[in-house]
C-alpha cells in the first residue's frame, strides 16, 4: 500500500459528543477505510464548548484556549488511529469544532489549532473548510454532499442520504444531479433534554421518550418554525435551535417524558418534511450518523416515508458512523489536489471553490 494515497479524516460535529477519526486509502476512488477510532469528550470539554456558542466576558481566550485543546485530543485521535500501522498519511482533514455558524453575517467558526495538530502530528493538516465557500456567497454547508455523489449516486435510481447528527442534513441524488441542505435538529435538543432530566448524554435507542406521548400542540409549535419553511439551500446549527429556543417553545406544565417523546417526532418531521417537498423523486432513502442507532427515531422517520425504501449507508458499502470523517479525508484529498469540493446549488456559492486552508508538518 502507498501512504501517499492515504488521509485521516476527524470530525467532531454539532453533537459535542467526541472525535470521530478515521484513516482511509483512497487508492480507488471510493476509499478503504482501513482503521477508525474515536476520542470522546470529556464533561469539561464539552461545557467549554457549549459556553462558546454564546456570547459572554472572556470568551476570546476562552475559545483560543479550547482549540489548543481541541488540537491535542485531534492528535490523541491520529496516534490511536496509526498506532500499530506503517502508514504516513498524505494529510489530515480537521472539520474542528463548529461553535458559531452564522453564513448570512459572513462567518462560520471552526475551534481548531491545525498548526498545533501539524507539529504534534509531523503530517500536513487541511482545516477551516467552510470560508472559501462563504466568502463566494454560500452558506459553508452542507459540505458532504460532494461525498456522497462521489461514493453513493446511482445513475438510474433517485436517492436520499441523510445524516442524523447534532442537526440532520440531505443529499439528494438525482442523476448527475445533487442538491442538499440542513434539514433542522437531529440529535440536538434530544441530547440536551435528556442530559438535563436524566443526566444521561443521550436518550439510548429512545427508550425515555418511548415512555412519554407526543404533544402535538408542542409540535406544531415547533414546525412552524421559519427556518423549516426555507427553501434550499439552507443551513443551520445551535445558533439558532439551543436550549433558551426550546424553553420558549414549551408550557410551563409540559411533562418532560412527553417533552422528549415529542422532540423526537419533530426531529422525525423535520426530515419526512423535507423530503416530502424538496425530493419528490426519491424512492430509497441510506441513514447515517448517530442517529441511525435511536430505533424509536428511525422507526418514526420511516412512519411518515410509507412508499420510500430506508436503510442504512451499511448498504452502501460505509458504515453509518463513519460517514462524514470519511468525507472530511476526501475533502482533504480535494484539497491536497488543488480540486474544488463545494457544489455551488447545494451551498448558494457563485462558484466550485478549492475549500480549506493546508498547514505543511
Ligand atoms: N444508541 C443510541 N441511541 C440513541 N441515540 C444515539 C445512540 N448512539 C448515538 N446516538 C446519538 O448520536 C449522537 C452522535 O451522532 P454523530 O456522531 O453523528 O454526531 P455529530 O458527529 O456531532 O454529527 P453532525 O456533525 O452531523 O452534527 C449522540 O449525541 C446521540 O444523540
Ligand atoms: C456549520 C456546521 O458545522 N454544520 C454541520 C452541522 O452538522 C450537520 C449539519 O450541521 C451540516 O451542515 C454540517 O456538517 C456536515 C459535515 C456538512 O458540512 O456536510
Amino acid at each position: 500500500m502507498d501512504s501517499m494515497s492515504c488521509y485521516v479524516g476527524l470530525m467532531s460535529g454539532t453533537s459535542l459528543d467526541g472525535i470521530d477519526a478515521v484513516l482511509v486509502d483512497f487508492e480507488n476512488a471510493s476509499g478503504r477505510t482501513l482503521k477508525t477510532a474515536y476520542v470522546p469528550y470529556h464533561p469539561e470539554i464539552k461545557q467549554t464548548l457549549l459556553d462558546l456558542h454564546f456570547s459572554k466576558a472572556g470568551e476570546l481566550e476562552q475559545s483560543l484556549l479550547a482549540a489548543n485543546q481541541l488540537a491535542r485530543l485531534y492528535a490523541e485521535a491520529v496516534n490511536q488511529l496509526l498506532d500499530g500501522t506503517d502508514v504516513t498519511p498524505r494529510a489530515i482533514g480537521c472539520h474542528g469544532q463548529t461553535i458559531r455558524h452564522r453564513p448570512e453575517l459572513g462567518y462560520t467558526l471552526q475551534l481548531n489549532n491545525p498548526a498545533l495538530l501539524a507539529e504534534l502530528t509531523g503530517i500536513d493538516v487541511v482545516a477551516d473548510f467552510r470560508n472559501r465557500d462563504i466568502a463566494a456567497g454560500g452558506q459553508g454547508a452542507p459540505l458532504v454532499p460532494a461525498f456522497h455523489q462521489a461514493v453513493f449516486a446511482d445513475s438510474d435510481t433517485p436517492r436520499a442520504i441523510i445524516n442524523i447528527g447534532g442537526i440532520s442534513n440531505i443529499t439528494h441524488l438525482s442523476g448527475t444531479n445533487v442538491t442538499g441542505f440542513d434539514c433542522g435538529p437531529g440529535n440536538l435538543l434530544l441530547d440536551a433534554w435528556c442530559e438535563r432530566h436524566t443526566g444521561a448524554p443521550y436518550d439510548k435507542d429512545g427508550a425515555w421518550a418511548r415512555e412519554g406521548e407526543v404533544s402535538n400542540s408542542l409540535l406544531d409549535k415547533l414546525l412552524s418554525n421559519d427556518f423549516l419553511q426555507l427553501a434550499p439551500p439552507k443551513s443551520t446549527g445551535r445558533d439558532l435551535f439551543n436550549m433558551a429556543w426550546l424553553e420558549h417553545q414549551i408550557s410551563a406544565t409540559a411533562q418532560a417524558k412527553d417533552v422528549q417523546a415529542t422532540l423526537v417526532e419533530f426531529a422525525a418531521r423535520c426530515i419526512s418534511d423535507a423530503i416530502t417537498r424538496h425530493c419528490a423523486d426519491v424512492r430509497e432513502i441510506y441513514l447515517c450518523g448517530g442517529g441511525t442507532h435511536n430505533g424509536l427515531l428511525v422507526q418514526r422517520l420511516t412512519h411518515h416515508l410509507p412508499h420510500i425504501s430506508a436503510a442504512s449507508t451499511e448498504k452502501l458499502g460505509i458504515a453509518p458512523d463513519w460517514v462524514e470523517a470519511i468525507a472530511f479525508a476526501w475533502l482533504a484529498k480535494q484539497t491536497m489536489e488543488r480540486r474544488p469540493s463545494n457544489i455551488p446549488e447545494v451551498t448558494g456559492a457563485a462558484g466550485p471553490r478549492i475549500l480549506g486552508a493546508v498547514y505543511p508538518a
